[in-house]
């Protein structure tokens, strides 16, 4: 399929959605089971491509492991194949092979990790040749260019012959994957501490106790129809499977969408959220909870609330330059997102009507592009291309949201 259109529903929004599980949980979890001996019970596992593809090479028998464009999978894996002894060849997609796996690679060498690069120093792809304990638990990572190596670390940890101690240098961003990790760590018998003063973790060695796991629903998906309920006219949604007390960072995105106009009731079995009135501008510090940036950035410039971003320096290394597909894909709504302090800050705010009679809405094969701007739906028809790209995280995201409203799909023409 090449596009889908997203049509302003007909009527007023009222809907029960069983969301999509996480796959970070989800991806922490699998790795856990493997180093059970796959004897934990683990339930409502994450359909999303992300935890497929781990799922798929955690037991396949192969000497490459390709994770695609999956960041946990490239990062947990490296950690798990070098622990575990194993030797492979880890290597995903063109731009997995520009994302930054350094940090990682110098951490497992320094423990005894026999991991080479196979093309250019410092990314994948990589070949795993095992591990010789040296007799050194200790480590120094940088906090601030992806959780996931510290997450990767931890996860192996109990495995070592001394557990690890981490230093955490500098900044430490998205930290709450880094206690989601811990907590399910601790879910599963590991002991740990952590000095958040001193910003060091140490995991005590041990074996990981099988257990009945229950994967959560996931926040950073739900984020798309918060959006959705704060630009739709009259809309109540319910979304199943999400808890207060959640182990996901994302839940923040509950407070931030109480400012741009959604109201979040808890309930046994999810959240309900309905329409309240919306603040009239909005700063929030995105180092928690990188992944609702893009989310956040197209809702306050269809409802025209000026949004001050900071903390989302990590966008650049993701699936791809987050902030410059939003300056390029906000332009075509009329929005503009400008950088007011070197890398450190950002505005959104609108500065004309759209320009397009329907919007065209370039994915970057990004996820949550896709998902971040199909709420742009709820007021006028928006083109989202290549909407396939949703599979990474929310494979069911299209036929959810036809769900409360109307999509076109758009098909590519025989080239005859
Ligand atoms: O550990 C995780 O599950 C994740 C950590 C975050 O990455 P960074 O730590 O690189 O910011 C987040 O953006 C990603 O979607 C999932
Ligand atoms: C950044 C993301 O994923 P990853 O880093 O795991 O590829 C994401 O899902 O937004």
């Amino acid at each position: 399929m090449k596009s889908i259109v997203v049509n302003p529903p007909q009527s007023p929004i009222r809907a029960v959605i069983k969301l999509a599980a996480s796959k970070s949980e989800c991806n922490r979890a699998l790795i856990i089971d493997a180093l059970t001996g796959f004897k934990s019970d683990l339930s409502n596992i994450s359909e999303a491509r992300d935890s497929q593809t781990m799922l798929r090479l955690l037991h396949e028998d192969s000497p490459t492991a390709d994770v695609l464009d999956a960041g946990t999978t490239m990062r947990f894996l490296t950690a798990y194949f070098t622990a575990t002894n194993q030797s492979k060849i880890m290597t995903g997609t063109p731009r997995m092979c520009e994302r930054p796996i350094g940090i990682l690679v110098d951490a497992l060498r320094k423990l005894g990790g026999k991991v080479t690069y196979l093309n250019q120093e410092g990314y994948p792809p990589l070949q795993i040749d095992g591990f010789e304990y040296n007799g050194t638990n200790t480590v120094s990572v940088k906090g601030n260019v992806s959780s996931q190596y510290i997450s990767a670390l931890l996860l192996i940890a109990p495995s070592l012959p001394q557990g690890i101690r981490i230093e955490l240098e500098g900044e430490v961003g998205s930290k709450p994957y880094i206690e989601m990790t811990l907590k399910q760590m601790a879910f599963f018998g590991i002991q740990y501490e952590t000095d958040w003063q001193k910003n060091t973790i140490q995991v005590q060695p041990g074996a990981y106790t099988p257990q009945a796991y229950a994967i959560e629903s996931d926040w950073s998906g739900a984020s798309y129809w918060y959006s959705m309920v704060a630009l739709a006219q009259d809309a109540e949604v319910e979304l199943l499977g999400l808890k207060q007390d959640s182990l996901q960072g994302d839940s923040a995105i509950a407070e931030i969408m109480a400012s741009l106009g959604v109201k979040t009731e808890y309930t046994p079995t999810g959240v309900k959220l309905s329409k309240i009135e919306a603040k009239d501008a909005l700063r929030y510090d995105f180092t928690d909870c990188p992944d609702l940036a893009q989310t956040v950035a197209v809702c306050c410039a269809l409802k025209n609330i000026p949004l001050t971003l900071t903390g989302v320096e990590s966008l650049k290394i993701k699936e791809t330059d987050r902030i410059f597909a939003l300056q390029q894909e906000l332009a075509k709504l009329g929005a503009q997102l400008v950088e007011t302090i070197s890398c450190q800050e950002y505005v959104v705010s609108k500065v004309s009507e759209k320009t397009d009679q329907i919007p065209s809405i370039d994915t970057y094969d990004d996820h949550r592009m896709a998902m971040a701007f199909a709420p742009v739906g709820m007021r006028y028809p928006i083109n989202i291309e290549e909407p396939g790209v949703v599979v990474k995280s929310y494979p069911g995201f299209w036929s959810d949201l036809e769900q409360i409203t109307e999509l076109d799909e758009v098909v590519e023409m025989d080239p005859q």
